[in-house]
């Protein structure tokens, strides 16, 4: 262990394998993201056929409590994001689009 800036940082380290771990996480994040929309989608066209709204701001509004609770400020901001990418209809991103899938306004 190496003292750097005050932070502790392991000699066997390696910036090439962390960044694997963090890419294969990133996929993991995306992958789970995927079934949030499938699913959130399950219960919008649900409600929707039985004459509700597409959305619930009351449950909204427990999930951006839950986001603040584990990550601040920003885990609202994450969670607002996510709220919007489950929102409405699922589509496949373009190759090279440089975007995920997208919710439909
Ligand atoms: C999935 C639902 O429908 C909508 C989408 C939500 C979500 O993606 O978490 C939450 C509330 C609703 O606006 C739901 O009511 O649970």
């Amino acid at each position: 262990m190496e003292q750097y800036e005050n932070v502790a940082v392991q000699t066997d380290f390696h910036i090439d394998s962390a960044r694997e771990a963090i890419d294969a996480l990133d996929l993991q994040i995306i992958e789970i993201i995927q079934r949030r929309q499938a699913i959130s989608l399950q219960i919008q066209q649900k409600r929707m056929s039985e004459g509700g709204t597409r959305t619930v701001l009351s449950r909204e509004e427990r999930i951006l409590d839950r986001y603040a609770t584990g990550l601040g400020a920003r885990g609202t901001a994450l969670a607002l994001n996510i709220l919007s990418l489950c929102r409405g209809r699922v589509t496949t991103a373009e190759p090279g689009a440089g975007g995920g899938p997208q919710g439909a306004r």
